[in-house]
């Protein structure tokens, strides 16, 4: 993740030819389809169908699941409808409007950091009611990542210490922010928070993270598929 050039578009096999008005198309279809995926998670895990039902479901998801066919992408290979590094990641669990696991997080400037909007329902449950501490620390990391790549220093989590002061609620609108407080080095220091938009003052997590820009050569190995 450092500061290199965007793979574009017009150089990846799987988009080339295309304009930028499919690529909006296609963003929208995958949206689409994330948005369902995310409300059957969500009737998955509040369902009290009876045991017969959830063997129907079964054969049934089974079978769409094996209607989605065509060329898989590899481990590393990077979607042809994102921008990396730096912009829209489709299958993000965090920000990804196409992943069925993200709540998904909206990510905007704001005063010296970012914010990340997001409402987390039952499929992120930790303690019965409140959010999974796991969770928590997933938007933090990622929140915190977009603060070092909007201040211009793209880096990797090397260290993140997260405080849980009070429980995050379910179905609740929550707001995440995030700063770069300082540099060292390659080393960058973030700060990030989780409160409800109901209530900002009322801080329920708070973060303290080292992020590190990989050095070019590690970057190459690390991500072979960005040029
Ligand atoms: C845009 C949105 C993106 C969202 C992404 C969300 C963020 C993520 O989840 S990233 C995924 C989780 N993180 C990872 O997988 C990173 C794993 N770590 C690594 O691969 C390597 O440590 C890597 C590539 C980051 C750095 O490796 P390398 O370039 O060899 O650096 P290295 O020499 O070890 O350390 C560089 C500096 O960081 C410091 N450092 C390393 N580890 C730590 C640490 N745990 N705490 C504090 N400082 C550290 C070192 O002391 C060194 O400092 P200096 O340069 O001043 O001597």
């Amino acid at each position: 993740m450092n500061v290199v050039p965007t793979e574009s578009p017009a150089t990846n096999p799987d988009t080339a030819g295309t304009t930028g008005e499919d690529l909006d198309h296609q963003r929208a279809a995958i949206a689409a389809l994330g948005h369902e995926l995310r409300a059957l998670v969500d009737a998955t895990v509040r369902t009290a169908a009876p045991t017969e039902v959830l063997h129907q479901m079964t054969d049934e998801v089974r079978r769409i699941t094996g209607q989605l066919t065509g060329r898989r992408r590899t481990r590393a290979e990077i979607p042809a409808v994102d921008e990396f590094p730096g912009g829209v990641r489709m299958y993000s669990p965090v920000t990804g409007t196409g992943s069925p696991l993200a709540p998904p997080m909206q990510v905007t400037a704001d005063s010296g950091g970012v914010v990340g909007r997001c409402t987390l329902g039952i499929a992120h449950e930790g303690p019965p009611g409140y959010g999974h501490g796991g969770m928590s620390a997933m938007l933090l990391d990622e929140l915190m990542g977009w603060a070092c790549a909007a201040a211009g220093l793209p880096g990797m989590t090397v260290s993140l210490q997260v405080r849980y002061r009070r429980p995050v609620p379910l179905e609740a609108p929550l707001r995440v922010y995030a700063r770069v407080t300082g540099t060292e080095g390659r080393e960058i220091f973030v700060d990030g928070s989780i409160s409800t938009e109901e209530d900002p003052s009322a801080v329920a997590v708070t973060a303290d993270g080292v992020f590190v820009s990989p050095d070019p050569g590690r970057t190459r190995a690390l991500f072979p598929h960005v040029r």
